[in-house]
């Protein structure tokens, strides 16, 4: 689509009467590749319900792919925003074979189904399985996978629809460091790939930015303290300065890794 993707201008969100999101503005481009970074509590969880047009703002605008959060129906939109986080992965049912996890996905597009339709979506689920390094898993249930193979398998049915915006909740959350490798490094490969779509993925930890990834928001309190260009935004002072905490952060090949500066004494 042409133009801005989403755009929050004065954003603020209230819940039980306390300021979760204040004044945000924000703009994410269909070339681009956000990370979201944040102290627990800032507000990284509720900006991604805003951007999938889960939540309205309690004051400011919210416009997403072109449409305004509160004053459009949204439901024609809804397979364009692919959405994985922990929270939706536990509506998942463990019985439930992989390929239908990923093909469920196009349900909710189509509406339908036929022989026709079905055909074409499981050729395409089978394709997204394969690219998210799971064809092997297809017939296997959701819940006998490993917690790295879930992980890619709410991705896959994430981009399912063929998305216009992609938004990850905390991808690599509880994964041991092989599964957290294969992952960063799909994910790296998908966000460096012109024909995806616009992503934004909020994490804990650089180490989890995968490469491709060119845009940086740095949240504390519901505040931006930081937004743009990642080589700008990423610096050990900012990340200091947003977590409270004297950091060092470091960069070779385009992946990062944060460790707190040791205290010096006099
Ligand atoms: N439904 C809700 N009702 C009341 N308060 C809420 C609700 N959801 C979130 N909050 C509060 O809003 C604040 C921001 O929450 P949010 O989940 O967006 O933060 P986060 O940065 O994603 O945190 P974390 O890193 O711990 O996941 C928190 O103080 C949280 O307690």
């Amino acid at each position: 689509m042409a133009g801005s993707v989403l755009r929050l201008h004065d954003v603020s969100v209230v819940r039980d009467g306390n300021p979760v999101l204040q004044g945000v503005d924000w703009t994410v481009e269909p070339d681009e590749r956000w990370v979201i970074l944040g102290p627990n509590g800032a507000g990284k969880t509720t900006m991604l319900q805003v951007a999938a047009a889960a939540i309205h703002p309690s004051s400011g605008e919210a416009v997403v792919l072109g449409e305004t959060v509160g004053h459009s129906d949204l439901s024609e939109l809804r397979p364009l925003l692919g959405f994985a986080s922990t929270a939706l992965a536990r509506r998942i049912p463990r019985t439930e074979r992989v390929l239908d996890v990923v093909m469920t996905a196009a349900y909710a597009v189509t509406g339908r189904w036929n022989e026709l339709y079905e055909d074409i979506d499981e050729r395409r689920a089978r394709r997204v399985l394969s690219e998210w390094h799971l064809d092997h898993l297809a017939e296997r249930t959701f819940g006998s996978l490993s917690d790295g193979e879930q992980k890619r398998v709410q991705i896959a049915r994430s981009v399912m629809t063929d998305p216009e915006i992609l938004l990850l909740d905390e991808p690599a959350a509880s994964l041991d460091l092989g599964g957290r490798e294969e992952l960063v490094q799909l994910l790296g490969g998908y966000a460096s790939d012109p024909k995806s779509p616009a992503i934004v993925m909020v994490t804990h930890h650089v180490e989890e930015i995968p490469l491709g990834f060119n845009r940086a928001l740095l949240l504390k309190d519901g505040r931006v303290t930081a937004a743009g260009p990642i080589a700008e935004v990423l610096t050990s002072e900012s990340l200091s300065e947003t977590f409270g905490v004297d950091v060092e952060l470091t960069e070779t090949e385009g992946r990062f890794t944060a460790r707190a500066r040791q205290a010096t004494s006099d």
